[in-house]
């Protein structure tokens, strides 16, 4: 019978281009879970973020995502899926501002009636306030890059996702917004939302994540953190 806990569910998991980096992995991510991923550069990390987000087709096996195979989610589940790419081709030059880009988000839930438009630019200034932001109307090519990187989590999270995956989410953000950061996590996962973290702070994510996956050239290891 399908444990309705479970979020995302890997399954005999081979990730990679032509050869495997990663292979045979099984895990679940459940309500709440904060799954970390941690290994060397070039180890398959990314590679396994995009093949989880159906970005890059597995070599072999499966990932489920709400109890669907992530190749048939349709569109109104697909949108409680949040994602923070590890870089971004962001052209800053282009002539948006905050709130275009938390929009652009927003366009899906509004087609399919999730969204009405006139809670529209309170959901925006919302949780562009929560990410340290007052001024929706602020033109992109005026962020930094730790502000564009608060910016693409806001991004991620402005649909309330049930998981949300990030790679490298803090290695732009200053010491005050990491710390804002992990807070805004843990009350998140207090109302049951996942997240799994791509990072090579060990030491920081080890203060929020309850299972660590370590990946390297050797193989795979998970393991529950206390
Ligand atoms: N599109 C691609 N086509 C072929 N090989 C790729 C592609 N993208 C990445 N690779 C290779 O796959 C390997 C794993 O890359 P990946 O970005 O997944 O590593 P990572 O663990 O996330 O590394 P880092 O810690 O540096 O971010 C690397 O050897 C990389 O060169």
């Amino acid at each position: 019978m399908f444990d309705d806990s479970i979020i995302l569910s890997v399954e005999n998991l081979s990730v990679g281009y032509e050869k495997p980096l990663v292979s045979n992995l099984r895990f679940f991510v459940r309500e709440g879970d904060c799954l970390g991923i941690v290994g060397p550069n070039g180890a398959g990390k990314s590679t396994l973020v995009r093949t989880l987000l159906g970005l890059i087709p597995p070599l072999s096996g499966s990932v489920s995502f709400l109890g669907e195979k992530m190749e048939e989610v349709k569109p109104e589940k697909r949108i409680r899926l949040g994602y923070v790419p590890q870089r971004t081709t962001v052209d800053l030059s282009f002539p948006v501002n905050l709130r275009d880009v938390i929009y652009v988000s927003l366009v899906n839930k509004l087609r399919l009636n999730m969204l009405s438009s006139s809670t529209l630019d309170d959901v925006i200034r919302s949780v562009l306030n929560r990410f340290g932001f007052d001024d929706p109307n602020t033109p992109l090519r005026k962020l930094s890059g730790g502000q564009l990187q608060r910016l693409l989590i806001a991004r991620a999270f402005v649909n309330e996702p049930i998981l949300t995956i990030m790679d490298e989410p803090t290695s732009n953000l200053d010491p005050a917004f990491t710390e804002r950061f992990y807070e805004i996590l843990a009350q998140e996962k207090e109302k049951g939302n996942a997240f799994i973290l791509v990072s090579h702070d060990v030491e920081g994510i080890s203060r929020i994540v309850n299972k660590c996956l370590t990946i390297s050239f050797e193989g795979w290891e998970l393991k529950d953190h206390a």
